[in-house]
């Protein structure tokens, strides 16, 4: 049976007037223990009635990069947003099955909501900065949705070292009071990467975090993904097939075929999911020839 659905999106970024007092937060969560293994067992998710993932299971390891690929609509988004409860946002959504975070279930009912997203942080496709926030505000944005306690010399600290964990500390050093709008929209993204970091999480899911940016850029936030693996799991969606191949460790082919749900057909080490894949239709994928 799907499981029921909560409205509480309390941990969901933008949410956070421009205006807000970073200096009065409430220590209400401690902060994250480093990297986790995420694991997802059985998971099935539903808009309405209609199923479009079925009974996923994937472990995506600790420090690793996992990117999810497959065509367009075989549900890699919405497994995504099943990781870190943001499908149950969606009001006809559903899902089943277990999302464990180095072993607990998030699903748990013990296990509060905000936790989990704050455990497991998202990076979207559009860069989504506070545009009329400054640079640090917008990295120290989270704290305030956490409910985290920082003196003004740690609230610096961390803006460098996650502006840094960005690849975005030597653009904008000299201006950290800049409108976060002013930013090219590469730096934009690096901004919200910077911005994810800052509440320590333990995994950070992107979703298709490149698209939207020139080669360039991409290729940036490719090398910050390398270095950012250092501190969270990560897990990406990409079209990009050179992208998967350039920045995964291993990676899960989605397909959903006419008329069924999304299932995960192959997984595995990216190098052999690229060279010697053991299914006809995962190879004809990363060979293009669909999707
Ligand atoms: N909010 C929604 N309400 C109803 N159906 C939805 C919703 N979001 C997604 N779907 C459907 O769920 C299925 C999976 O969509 P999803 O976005 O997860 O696929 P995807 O593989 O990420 O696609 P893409 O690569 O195009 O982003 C699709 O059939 C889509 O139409």
């Amino acid at each position: 049976m799907p499981a029921s659905n909560t409205q509480d999106n309390t941990l969901v970024m933008p949410a956070l007037p421009p205006d807000v007092d970073l200096d009065v937060v409430p220590n209400v969560a401690p902060p994250g223990e480093g990297l986790a293994q995420l694991e997802a067992v059985d998971v099935s998710c539903w808009f309405g009635e209609r199923k479009v993932l079925d009974r996923v299971s994937l472990t995506m390891p600790a420090g690793r990069i996992t990117a999810l690929i497959g065509p367009s609509g075989c549900g890699k988004s919405t497994f995504l947003r099943a990781l870190n409860r943001m499908h149950e946002m969606v009001p006809s959504a559903s899902m089943a099955g277990r999302v464990l975070l180095d072993g607990e279930d998030i699903y748990d009912t013990s296990v509060r909501i905000t936790r989990a997203r704050r455990d497991i942080g998202m990076v979207f496709q559009k860069p989504n900065p506070f545009p009329a926030m400054s640079i640090a505000d917008n990295v120290l944005a989270g704290l305030k949705l956490t409910g985290t306690k920082a003196t003004k010399a740690e609230k610096e600290d961390l803006v460098e070292h996650c502006l840094r964990l960005g690849g975005l500390w030597n653009e904008v050093k000299d201006r950290l009071d800049a409108p976060g709008g002013g930013l090219s929209g590469g730096q934009q993204q690096r901004l919200c990467i910077a911005r994810s970091m800052a509440i320590k999480p333990r995994v950070l899911l992107m979703d298709e975090p490149c698209s939207a940016l020139d080669p360039t850029s991409t290729r940036v936030i490719e090398e910050t993904m390398k270095q950012l693996a250092e501190e969270v799991t990560i897990v990406i969606v990409t079209h990009n097939m050179q992208q998967a191949a350039r920045v995964s460790d291993q990676c899960a082919f989605f397909l959903a075929a006419q008329g069924t749900p999304g299932a995960i057909v192959e997984h595995g080490d990216t190098t052999a999911m690229f060279t010697s894949p053991q299914d006809q239709r995962t190879h004809d994928y990363v060979n293009g020839r669909f999707g």
